[in-house]
């Protein structure tokens, strides 16, 4: 059940589109602030409360019950004169960091919402990193709160998050010392006062600073805009002119448009990051950010090109058309970054176009699966809501739908189309049905449970639910254990494996059990197997060996890895095809099957027998490559099928036949931060090197967190930067505000830190920040594989 028919001009003004993703770190208010910009924006007639549980982009029953949001969504609203916000709520929790990424995939900028009172919060810095090369703006939230610190917070975002800021607006406050009502912000570009009525969230005033009036509140501005004019001087050029020549070195005089001109070039540069501030629940600052979003981010014909596969296709920009492909803006080429299955809908593709547009009913080729198919319907999302377009074009965010359309799109696919006639695919040349978008990196999985069904009768429903979870996140993952035969859920955390079972059996309405959720473990070879050769009588001949990657890296398996070509499967496993023994030059491919597609073959074999396991303990394999040293098919063939059966048959023998002392069992080896009060130092280190079996890889002594974690280079900004004083700081204990901490890196095993939270908050009474991360499989030591094997 579709809604509105949208009717778009093609390449409808792509300067007017801003696809931009809301990231920050758990709780920050993310969905708070995306309830409120719908309302302002005028997509919805009253605000949702996360904390009421009717938000309108937390719509899966599970973000509704927690309070959390689990999957990103996405909507479009316009603002402004002329400007199309497509937006993206994105998770703050780390267990769905893939939602967060695949967003990252998309977007063009992003608004980083931070809580004004924890400043910057670990999974900040993480997500930071994650959109690294991505313009951003910074929104400080909850300026409402006691302890709320606008100055302290701007100053951690120098020096943690090493940029340059541009403080747009600064907080007001009714009271100047204690208990400090936050009433609205100073507009530090255009020198007003903003006011918002408490009890009408579609009121507010703006008033001019009049110096005769309020010269301490003039002052204050005076100081924020000379020093947000002399970081603008310091790094733009045009902006230096202006000020010199037109402004005659007067920091009020120069004018507003000058001075957001030149924010606007320096965040697109990556230079500088806007900072605003306000309180959602409050619903105050949020109009301010909208039009930040707007003046500050770039649209799809400023942002950062995508990286593509294949460098023999050039992309250009182009005012009119936006991206375009192989000199040909006949193309249209867009990406897949999320399937979703809707209860009343059915499926849904989301799709990035990047150039050209997809039409309703066009034909499209699928250039990662090599397929070509007929398009369903189009619609563009707004929240959970699908509205109906016959067009998505360049710079937009839109969705495929139609029963079957998810067999034919996955995440992370490339899809291209011919941009005006219904099927123009067959008029593209090799390279172009070759291009691909790189794809999404997925996280691997680190903890799994069994699922089982309540009943055998159960069985073919749980499949069928469970395939549907993997479609909807490709960062859960379903495997067989070989010996077992039970059905293995591998996810990023224990909360993502929790929602998982949540939504089977509620959701899906899946009769299943759980098991014990455990640490996900792989195995690894240790030993090269031989090269073997298996062919068949319809004239098909494969050789290939097996290495562990370690091997192929370091060419210490006798090939030089520089003479192959190589692609990454699931696992970190590879498959490696050598070139100088290839028959037939993959540029001169004469057979009727696509090179790519064979490639794709035999790529689906080696992940099928990876995944079957290794011979100590059946886990999935683990950095493995499968080298293709030589291969004879049939002229005449045509059916990947023929490819895959073979070229699996040989691997499974070839694994098979290695004796299991060549293998070893791996393990997830996490990364861990904690930020502690120094007092709780000693028994957290004990408690981390003996329970734990943790290596400490430092200890950071500073009492100053900014000192230590930005570099002088960024200290010296937060030194130079004129920053007002925090008067809500004031009204916290002097106790409180000495932050006598250390920072403790290091590094354990994840089998070791099973609700490890649990015990970090009994050891610091609450007070300690944790983050941990992957970090790489390790070897597990031979008496701990016993351990494994006998299930202790
Ligand atoms: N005092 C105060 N509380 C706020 C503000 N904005 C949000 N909150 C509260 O903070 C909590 C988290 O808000 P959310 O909007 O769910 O935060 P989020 O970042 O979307 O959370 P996740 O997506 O689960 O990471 C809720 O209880 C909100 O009511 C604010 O401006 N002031």
């Amino acid at each position: 059940m579709l809604k509105l028919r949208i009717f778009l001009r093609p390449y409808s003004n792509l300067s007017k589109f801003r696809n931009t993703g809301i990231i920050a770190h758990i709780d920050a208010g993310k969905t708070t602030t995306t309830e409120r910009m719908l309302y302002y924006a005028g997509k919805t007639k009253r605000m949702g409360n996360v904390d009421h549980g009717d938000t309108v982009t937390d719509f899966l029953p599970q973000e509704r019950a927690r309070g959390i949001t689990i999957q990103s969504a996405t909507t479009t609203f316009n603002w402004g004169k002329g400007g199309c916000v497509n937006l993206i709520d994105t998770p703050g929790h780390a267990d769905f960091s893939f939602e967060v990424m695949r967003s990252l995939k998309v977007i063009d900028g992003c608004v980083t919402i931070l809580d004004a009172v924890a400043a910057v919060e670990s999974q900040t810095e993480k997500v930071w990193k994650l959109s690294k090369g991505i313009p951003k703006i910074c929104f400080i939230n909850k300026m409402d709160r006691v302890g709320a610190g606008f100055s302290r917070t701007v100053k951690e975002i120098i020096t943690k998050l090493q940029t340059r800021v541009a403080i747009c607006n600064i907080p007001l406050f009714s009271n100047t010392t204690q208990d400090a009502g936050f009433q609205g912000v100073i507009d530090i570009i255009n020198d007003k006062i903003i006011k918002w009525e408490s009890e009408n969230p579609d009121k507010y005033a703006v008033h001019d600073i009049v110096q005769s009036v309020d010269p301490t509140l003039y002052e204050e501005v005076l100081n924020c805009r000379t020093s947000l004019i002399e970081t603008l001087g310091e790094i733009d050029e045009i902006f230096v002119e202006h000020f010199l020549e037109e402004a005659e070195a007067d920091y009020m005089k120069v004018s507003p448009i000058e001075i957001m001109q030149a924010i606007r070039r320096n965040t697109i540069k990556n230079t500088i990051v806007p900072v605003l501030c306000g309180a959602s629940l409050k619903n105050i600052g949020i109009q301010p950010l909208l039009d930040a979003i707007v003046s500050y981010l770039p649209n799809p014909t400023e942002a950062r090109l995508p990286e593509l596969n294949n460098s023999a296709v050039p992309i250009t920009y182009d005012e009119k058309n936006g991206l375009v492909f192989d000199h040909n803006n006949n193309i249209c080429v867009a990406l897949a970054f999320k399937v979703i299955t809707d209860t009343i809908r059915g499926l849904m593709v989301f799709i990035r176009v990047y150039s050209g547009q997809l039409r309703n009913g066009c034909t499209v080729y699928n250039t990662t699966t090599q397929t070509k198919f007929k398009l369903g319907k189009l619609a563009i999302m707004n929240a959970n809501v699908p509205e109906e377009t016959d067009v998505v074009s360049a710079g937009q965010i839109g969705v495929l739908t139609g029963s079957t359309i998810a067999e034919k799109v996955a995440t992370g696919d490339t899809i291209i189309s011919h941009n005006t006639k219904k099927d123009g695919v067959k008029s593209f040349n090799k390279n172009v049905l070759s291009l691909k978008i790189n794809p999404i990196r997925i996280p691997p999985p680190v903890f799994s449970a069994t699922v089982e069904p309540k009943t055998l009768g159960n069985k073919d429903s749980m499949d069928a639910a469970l395939s549907r979870i993997v479609l909807e996140d490709p960062s859960l993952h379903v495997s067989k254990d070989m010996e077992t035969g039970e059905t293995v859920l591998s996810g990023l955390g224990e909360l993502h494996l929790a929602i998982a079972e949540d939504k089977l059996v509620n959701q899906l309405g899946a009769e299943v059990r759980f098991g014990k959720t455990t640490v996900t473990f792989k195995e690894t070879l240790t030993y090269p197997s031989d090269v073997q050769t298996i062919s068949n009588e319809l004239g098909f001949q494969f050789s290939i060996s097996i290495v562990p990657l370690e091997l192929y890296r370091t060419n210490k398996h006798g090939l030089d890895s520089s003479q192959t070509d190589i692609y990454l499967g699931m696992d970190n496993n590879y498959l490696s095809i050598l070139k100088n023994n290839i028959p037939i030059n993959a540029e001169k491919w004469l057979f009727p099957l696509p090179y790519e597609s064979f490639v794709h073959s035999l790529m689906a074999s080696a992940i099928a027998c990876f995944q079957r396991g290794g011979r100590l303990l059946n886990f999935p394999l683990h950095s493995c490559v499968a080298i293709v040293h030589d291969w004879e098919i049939p002229v005449d063939v045509t059916k990947p099928n023929e490819v895959l059966n073979l070229s699996r048959n040989l691997m499974n023998q070839i694994l098979t036949a290695i004796p299991s002392s060549s293998y070893t069992v791996l393990e997830p080896l996490m990364n861990i931060k904690i930020i502690a009060p120094t007092k709780y130092l000693g028994s957290l280190i004990q408690d981390l090197t003996g329970a734990r079996n943790a290596t400490i890889l430092s200890v950071q002594e500073n009492q100053d967190l900014s000192a230590i974690e930005g570099n002088i280079k960024y200290r010296n900004f937060a030194d130079e930067q004129y920053l007002p004083p925090d008067p809500t700081m004031a009204s916290l204990n002097a106790s409180d505000q000495i932050v006598d901490v250390k920072i403790i890196n290091a590094r354990a095993p994840l089998r070791n830190l099973m609700a490890y939270n649990k015990t970090l908050r009994s050891i610091t009474q609450g007070t300690a920040e944790l983050s941990i991360d992957y970090h790489d499989m390790e070897k597990v030591p031979e008496e701990q594989v016993q351990m494994i094997l006998s299930g202790a």
